[in-house]
């Protein structure tokens, strides 16, 4: 695996306050990268530096060979702003062109290239609309398609789905999930749970520090953890849990919550579990395999 994107010692202040303290991460080629944090963290200035808007105050990123802005990443890297607007006088298609001539491509290339990107986030139905006729779900598909025109190799997406409903936020999921691989995506969002079947890295960004990096999130955990959340949970059920094979370590993670690390078993240990809850007529609301990305983070 090559790295497109690596960090050195990346601060940026605006007055007195750092936004950025000391970042530094690497990023794989093809991985799907979470960057989360609470509001104010400094995600959208990270995204702002990586995308050439703002300059560092100290630090440096190489993206692909290049520093940011530079006109050879022109190509291969794109955006979504947080806040992307577009023109409400304008046709989806007539400003997807637009973009796309503004890349360097011919009229002919760059309607062909919309018509792609528009049918990739399934809206090649609206493109005739102007943008002030659809949904703000709609609206969110138009920037991402903006951002997948001539197929860059590392995509950035701010938030691409707060506000929207679940319909339109799982459709966004699903397309990002269809294209991980040949493209490497940074996806922020305040919202850990959103992103974790997502993305294999994560960057928890906090008061502008980088607090946790973490790769291969679900090869190197998944399996070993069942998170199990029961319906009236207390101290004799755990007992009861911690006394089945292979049990290694429970942590009661929420008032209903426990996370069950285990060793392989000769049985799989979430058969072994269902099992016990059987045995003692316990009820239990959802038992996954595998820690939730809130409590990798945030649970040891
Ligand atoms: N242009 C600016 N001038 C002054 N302070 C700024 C500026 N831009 C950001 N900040 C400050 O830097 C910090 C990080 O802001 P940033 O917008 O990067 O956070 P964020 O993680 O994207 O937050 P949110 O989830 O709310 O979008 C905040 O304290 C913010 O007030």
């Amino acid at each position: 695996m090559s790295t497109v994107i690596e960090v050195k010692s990346l601060s940026k202040t605006f007055g007195t306050k750092r936004a950025l303290d000391n970042v530094e991460f690497k990023i794989e080629k093809g991985s799907t990268v979470a960057l989360v944090g609470p509001n104010g963290a400094g995600k959208t200035t990270l995204f702002s530096i990586v995308c050439g808007y703002l300059k560092p105050s100290s630090g440096t990123i190489d993206i692909l060979g290049h520093r940011p802005g530079d006109a050879s990443l022109f190509d291969k890297i794109s955006a979504l702003p947080q806040d992307a607007q577009l023109d409400p006088k304008f046709s989806v298609l007539q400003q997807l062109t637009f973009f796309a001539k503004l890349q360097g491509m011919s009229g002919k290339a760059a309607l062909e290239d919309t018509k792609r990107v528009l049918t990739l986030v399934d809206l090649a139905h609206v493109a005739n609309s102007k943008t002030s006729e659809l949904s703000h779900g709609m609206r969110k598909r138009v920037c991402i398609a903006q951002a997948l025109l001539g197929s860059p190799e590392i995509v950035l997406l701010d938030e691409a789905t707060a506000g929207l409903d679940p319909k339109n936020a799982k459709a966004i999921r699903s397309l990002i999930a269809s294209l991980q691989g040949d493209i490497t995506f940074i996806l922020s969002s305040h919202d850990l749970s959103e992103l974790e079947r997502l993305c294999d890295t994560v960057l928890y960004l906090e008061q502008g520090q980088l607090s946790s990096h973490q790769s291969d999130l679900h090869k190197t955990e998944q399996g070993s953890f069942v998170t199990l959340q029961m319906l009236n949970l207390d101290a004799d059920m755990q007992d009861k849990i911690s006394n089945l094979a292979g049990v290694r370590h429970i942590k009661q993670t929420q008032s209903d919550e426990l996370v069950i690390e285990y060793t392989k078993q000769p049985q799989p240990f979430d058969l072994s579990l269902l099992a016990l809850i059987h045995e003692h007529k316990w009820t239990y609301k959802q038992l996954v395999n595998g820690r939730t990305l809130e409590n990798q983070l945030f649970v040891d």
